[in-house]
């Protein structure tokens, strides 16, 4: 355990593989009191009341009403990530707590990964790859032959900033692009990358050639890619889920992929993660997996760790008062606790411009700026359970 003085940070672990890695942990020690589970279950009582973050990583620890009622003192539930599935919103709205998460930077490298799925399973680059070290093979057999993604059609669900980012990169390969989505894209943004926007999923499902899944899960997607849905595909149509596990019946994909009714699947996300050792799943020549690494590179991870210390920055440790207006200038005047270095990170939360000086009072630092910002919301995390959502 930490500074007590410094405000506490409640974290799962800080070390084994779902631990938040060392340097940043010793960043974040700068500035709060971090505290871990197994710390907090020990002693409930005298740190519950200390704790006025949650930092939430590799989507762990769990936040159930349990915890919120032993958090008196929780102002916000800080996400690594995009996907919010994992925490009741409702739930913690109903204890005025925010909630946050880092959307930008997951979307590039979850992109990528969404392609280099595509064009592994299109181009059997796995089977290739056993092949190529197999003792007994010295060429590629003629079966073995994949799809051509160049000229493809494909069927992206889910057109949000890693749908899009998908979109640009499937243009490069010349792809056709359809995708469904609750909401049009601005016509200029679906002129950009040449996407067509499907009103019917059906559609979207008879014409393409990939499928790829980039919407998250609510209880209106859940279930999104069943039987009767794989049956509208074509039998050479190979989907690909870079979402959650729990937008497709698994039973019914496994069915699918082994009666041929399509040709292969490639996925970062099942249920549960990991699969069980003797699922289907693991058997199927035609199935790509991948442990659910969407934002694992080291810049998406670095990134999402700034991200998060700048927004506890701004929620737990600051003293300030700002006032905004919607769209125009606004006038911010901050007093907290962070060091210096820290000053760009406070920048790059205001898109537009943020100026004004800085200087030192009690050895404190007292920010003064006037921010010209459309939104006042750092443009890369968003929050929930405020008012202007
Ligand atoms: O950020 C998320 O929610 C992801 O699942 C990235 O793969």
């Amino acid at each position: 355990m930490g500074d007590q003085d410094l405000p506490g940070v409640l974290v799962s672990d800080l070390e084994g593989p779902h631990g938040i890695c060392e340097d940043h942990a010793e960043d974040l020690k700068r500035h709060f009191n971090l505290i871990t589970m197994q710390d907090f279950l020990e002693n409930k009582a005298q740190l519950g009341p200390q704790i006025q973050a949650v930092y939430i990583w590799c989507g762990r620890p769990a936040v159930s009403q349990e915890l919120l009622h032993s958090l008196p003192s929780l102002k916000i539930v800080a996400s690594a990530g995009a996907g919010l599935d994992h925490l009741d919103l409702g739930l913690m709205a109903s204890f005025g707590v925010k909630v946050a998460n880092t959307p930008h930077a997951v979307s590039s490298p979850t992109a990528d990964l969404g392609m280099a799925l595509l064009l592994a399973a299109a181009r059997r680059v796995v089977e290739g790859h056993q092949l190529a070290v197999s003792p007994h093979t010295e060429t590629f057999p003629t079966d073995y032959m994949g799809q051509q993604v160049t000229g493809a059609t494909l069927g992206i669900i889910g057109m949000g900033s890693i749908g899009y980012k998908i979109a640009q990169r499937a243009r490069a390969f010349e792809m056709k692009i359809v995708y469904h989505n609750r909401k049009r894209r601005k016509l200029e943004e679906e002129e950009a990358v040449g996407a067509i926007y499907c009103e019917r999923l059906d559609d979207l499902l008879q014409w393409s050639d990939f499928v790829m899944l980039a919407v998250s899960l609510t209880p209106q997607t859940q279930g999104l890619i069943g039987k009767r849905e794989l049956r509208l595909m074509k039998p050479t149509a190979i989907l690909v889920n870079i979402g959650r596990g729990l937008l497709v019946d698994q039973e019914a994909l496994v069915e699918a992929l082994q009666t041929g009714l399509i040709k292969a699947a490639a996925l970062d996300v099942t249920y549960p993660e990991p699969l069980p050792r003797d699922h289907p799943l693991l058997e199927l020549k035609n199935v790509i997996l991948t442990p659910h690494i969407g934002s694992a590179t080291h810049q998406a991870r670095r990134q999402m760790m700034e991200n998060l210390l700048c927004l506890l920055n701004t929620n737990v440790s600051c003293l300030y008062i700002q006032i905004f207006l919607w769209a125009g200038v606004g006038f911010q005047v901050s007093w907290d606790r962070v060091s210096p270095c820290l000053t760009p990170l406070y920048l790059d939360c205001f898109p537009l411009c943020a100026v004004g000086p800085t200087c030192f009072i009690g050895g404190r630092q007292v920010f003064f700026r006037i921010v010209l910002s459309l939104l006042t919301v750092p443009h890369n995390t968003t929050y929930f359970n405020q008012s202007w959502r």
